[in-house]
């Protein structure tokens, strides 16, 4: 048995695992089953015949879990019989961080569970899974027969009840963001681009473009300020006009040294994808070291999108179930270069879809989802105003560009001194 898998099945009756309906979280446990106990129902009402599976990636090296993850799932959706209900699934020991690992639920028939045991049986050869088949017991209880696929075909089986557990306090999610979803060193996210290089060849060129260290030699003289904002709120058109109305320097991150592989790395899962825009803004706070000796530096986009975008991604459902305020989630990298003043552009959802229409250029996927998912929508816009570090003052970019370029213009004056 893959020794990752024997770690977790060591603490497995202390696991709480999480379904997500419709965004709505379930929140469940198994219980050691003793004879004549009656389970309580848990997942509704399900047939005698009908049958579930819990189905969790548990490799021990996370790049090849990360990488697995989304394709399990694209394997799954495409094999599976039909009838057969997927959805995401997790699991983890409350309180303990990096305990948080990922999987699928699966909800079927009966006539379907050779299909699919036989299906994840193959599945399993390739990465430990650990996957449980779950049956309605007589009388309408339920119970949990556990049985790991791994590579060694080694079967441990164990009768559980599943029983409702209460919603933790913060979404589980947040045990495993920091230094997952969002990198506080740079070593941390260099780390992951090194163990890429096996998978991804073009990590080894972005490892290329590095600074040998993130440490900025000397404090900007010039003031840095960074204009934040969810697509098509106006940063591009702002930071240019900012750029000739101030004789300033205009720095991007991700900067343009990286765009050769940004569509690339956009299309990796978020482990991967979050050290991309991490280490971009690392070799940005270089360049704006050395332009802000000269003169003052605007900035499109820095590490308020990157820590906001992967913690809306990483959290689903209400923006009650982002990390709570003050979280270490939402604290500045201490290696990172903090600019003068953060602008926030903020506009009402229809403005923004009519602005991003004008613009013309094809959504993003991740646009479609801010576009589709109100719900996401509104968790990256909450991220933004609870990350910590320099002052983020939000502006309102409903108003002609020229306004909105007057308002932004006072603010930097009177709060950088220009
Ligand atoms: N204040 C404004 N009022 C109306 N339209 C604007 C304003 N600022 C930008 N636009 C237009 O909205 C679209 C998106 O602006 P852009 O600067 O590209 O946003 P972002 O860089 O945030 O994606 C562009 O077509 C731009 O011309
Ligand atoms: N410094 C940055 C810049 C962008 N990102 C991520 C955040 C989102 O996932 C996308 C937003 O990029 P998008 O292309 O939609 O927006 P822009 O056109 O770059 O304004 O990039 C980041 O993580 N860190």
């Amino acid at each position: 048995m893959a020794k990752h898998a024997k770690s977790l099945l060591s603490r497995w009756s202390s696991r709480v695992f999480l379904v997500e309906v419709d965004e709505k979280p379930l929140y469940f446990r198994l219980q050691e089953r003793h004879r004549g106990e009656r389970a309580p129902r848990v997942f509704g009402r399900l047939r005698e015949e009908d049958r579930c599976y819990s189905v969790l990636v548990c490799s021990g090296d996370r790049i090849k879990a990360a990488k697995f993850y989304p394709e399990l799932r694209d394997k799954l959706a495409r094999d599976l019989p039909p009838g057969c209900d997927l959805t995401r699934m997790g699991s983890f020991l409350p309180r303990v961080r990096d305990s948080f690992i990922r999987g699928y639920f699966l909800k079927s028939s009966a006539e379907s569970s050779a299909h699919i045991e036989r299906l994840l049986r193959d599945l399993g050869r390739r990465e430990p899974l650990l996957v449980c088949s779950y049956a309605a017991a007589g009388g309408g209880g339920q119970r949990w027969t556990q049985r790991l696929w791994s590579p060694s075909e080694d079967e441990t089986v164990s009768d559980y009840f599943v029983v409702p557990s209460d919603e933790p306090e913060s979404h589980p999610s947040a045990l495993s963001m920091i230094n997952n979803d969002v990198f506080y060193s740079f070593e941390e996210a260099r780390d992951v681009f090194r163990k890429c290089g096996g998978i991804i060849p073009e990590a080894a060129s972005v490892l290329e473009m590095l600074p040998g260290s993130p440490e900025v030699c000397r404090k900007p003289n010039f003031p840095v300020i960074v204009i934040e904002g969810l697509d098509a709120t106006g940063k591009t058109t702002l930071t240019e006009s900012l750029r000739d109305s101030l004789g300033a320097a205009l720095l991007r991150s991700p900067p343009e040294c990286l765009s050769p592989w940004r569509a690339l790395f956009d299309q990796e899962p978020p482990l991967i994808r979050r050290a991309f825009y991490a280490l971009g803004n690392y070799i940005t706070a270089q360049q704006i070291a050395q332009e802000g000796m000269k003169t003052p530096v605007i900035v499109d986009r820095f590490w308020h999108s990157t820590a906001a975008y992967a913690i809306a991604t990483a959290t689903s459902g209400p923006v009650s179930n982002l990390p709570q305020r003050g979280s270490e989630v939402y604290s500045w990298p201490s290696d990172l270069l903090q600019p003068s003043f953060v602008l926030l552009l903020t506009l009402d959802a229809e403005e923004r879809k009519r602005r991003l229409k004008d613009r013309g250029l094809e959504k993003t996927d991740e646009e479609q989802q801010l576009d589709r998912n109100q719900l996401f929508r509104l968790r990256v816009e909450e991220a933004y105003r609870r990350i910590s570090g320099p002052p983020c003052v939000t502006v309102d970019a409903s108003p002609s560009a020229d306004k909105v370029l007057q308002q932004t213009l006072l603010l930097i004056r009177s709060n950088c001194h220009l």
